[in-house]
């Protein structure tokens, strides 16, 4: 079937970024000369001129060449499954950074809509209903979301009714009910925005920035089904503390200098782990939680990484696993968006660089459900193609910057990391430039 064999090609292409990601951080990053002499397509010039900072977020972006040959030695084994892939990505980018040198002439207009319906004010004075009927099992909010300012500035403002430890993942987060009965949950940062963290990809905990430049760049790539994040500040003293559950209120401290603490119940909650206010207020990420009418549930994803360095995982050894994986439900379902959806999922991935996603998330029970983006702190279908292509030369950076400055925490990302998002839509491209050419031409590669 047609279909089928497009989205065996967006598998392989998913394969390809998904083992970019397990590579990049499976060992220190070594000297850039080291780097650079393995690539085929040394990176532009201009990405390396920054200062330091910017070179080690460029190292830990996406040299996944050099971490394959670095596997063989470590294990003895070839990746066969994906080793072609990435040599052939490789010999694509050169050409690719000439051909999207430039920003594309409808960027702006882009742009401008995704901001209005953030700027706009007034439009819905029940934000929580609206967002409510926006969401469906394919799309969380829709392409012109007009009242999304309102609805992010009730998460960023509304008074906080009730708060509680949070449950599910094993990161510390609070429960928050906020005035009018919706729920959402607050992640506290942990890190300043140019702090890196070394070791392996999964290392480290949560970024609350992340969380909320997910949610922006979903919009941007026309992918809807991150859940609305606004940054925010609270005062532990005065808005959690007081309507705090007896289980979170009991990991509450003070400091000497007076400064409030808390470091809530989870798998890494400890008081060693905690997280201060500056005296006044703490910094954080306000995400909507999902409506009752979309109960998530959560699936093995079947490109997940091994997590032990010397274990390849099926799609690494084997080059015919995603004929494998399509023999079965939901993956072989007639029609079924799920594994064009994991493609546009490995893409969004690839761009946050997020190595961590062993698992996805769906709605419960429905068979059409769109990959529900969570936790993002760390498809192709023609339509994303050309979002992407939309956002070249520069593009992605740009809009990033100006949907990013209107929220409350802004600068949410550093200047490194919105030139490293550019850097990775050219990966991208040179992948499925590469898928092109051995397939024959566009019409097999986009579904
Ligand atoms: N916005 C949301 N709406 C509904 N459910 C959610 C939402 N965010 C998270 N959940 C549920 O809570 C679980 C844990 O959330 P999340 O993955 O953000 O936590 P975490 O501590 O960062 O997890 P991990 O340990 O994997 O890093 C999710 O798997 C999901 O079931
Ligand atoms: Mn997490």
């Amino acid at each position: 079937m047609w279909w089928v064999q497009q989205a065996l090609v967006w598998l392989v292409l998913g394969a390809a970024f998904t083992a970019a990601l397990n590579f990049f951080l499976m060992s220190r990053g070594p000297p850039l000369a080291t780097i650079l002499s393995h690539l085929q397509s040394p990176p532009s010039s201009s990405s390396l001129e920054h200062h330091s900072l910017h070179q080690q977020v460029y190292l830990r972006g996406e040299v996944y060449a050099l971490r394959n040959s670095e596997y063989l030695n470590w294990n003895q084994k070839n990746r066969t499954g994906i080793t072609n892939a990435i040599h052939a990505l490789y010999d694509h980018l050169p050409g690719v950074k000439v051909r999207h040198r430039t920003p594309s002439p409808h960027l702006h207009s882009l742009i401008h809509t995704l901001r209005q319906d953030i700027t706009t004010r007034g439009v819905s004075s029940d934000p929580w209903d609206l967002a409510k009927k926006w969401a469906n099992p394919r799309s969380l909010v829709p392409g012109s979301a007009h009242g999304l300012g309102d609805v992010l500035g009730a998460l960023a403002t509304a008074p906080i009714i009730s708060s509680d430890v949070g449950h599910g993942g094993t990161q510390l987060k609070i429960f928050l009910l906020l005035k009018g009965g919706q729920r959402a949950v607050f992640k506290p940062i942990r890190y300043l925005r140019e702090e890196i963290i070394e070791g392996e990809i999964y290392d480290g905990a949560d970024r609350h920035n992340g969380e909320v430049a997910a949610f922006h760049l979903s919009r941007l790539l026309a992918l809807p089904t991150v859940p609305l994040a606004v940054g925010r500040w609270v005062s532990l003293r005065k808005h959690i503390l007081p309507v705090a559950s007896k289980e979170l209120a009991t990991t509450f401290f003070k400091m000497e200098g007076g400064e409030v603490c808390f470091y809530g119940v989870c798998y890494y909650c400890n008081k060693n782990e905690s997280v201060c206010d500056n005296g006044a207020t703490l910094e954080g990420v306000v995400t909507m939680w999902l409506p009752p009418h979309l109960p998530l549930t959560q699936l093995h994803h079947p490109w997940a990484r091994t997590y032990i360095r010397t274990k390849l995982a099926p799609w690494e050894e084997q080059p015919g696993y995603c004929e494998e994986v399509r023999q079965h439900v939901p993956y072989s379902w007639d029609k079924s968006p799920r594994l064009l959806d994991l493609m546009d999922a490995a893409v969004f991935d690839y761009l946050i660089q997020n190595g961590d996603r062993h698992h996805y998330s769906v709605i419960a029970g429905k068979l059409e459900s769109a990959v529900i983006l969570l936790d993002n702190g760390k498809r192709l279908r023609q339509t994303t193609y050309e979002r992407l292509l939309l956002l070249t030369g520069g593009g992605l950076s740009l809009a990033m910057q100006e949907l990013l400055n209107l929220d409350p925490l802004a600068p949410v990302l550093t200047r490194a990391h919105l030139l490293a998002l550019d850097r990775r839509l050219s990966h991208i491209l040179a992948a499925l430039s590469s898928c092109r050419e051995r397939l024959g031409g566009w019409h097999q590669v986009l579904f």
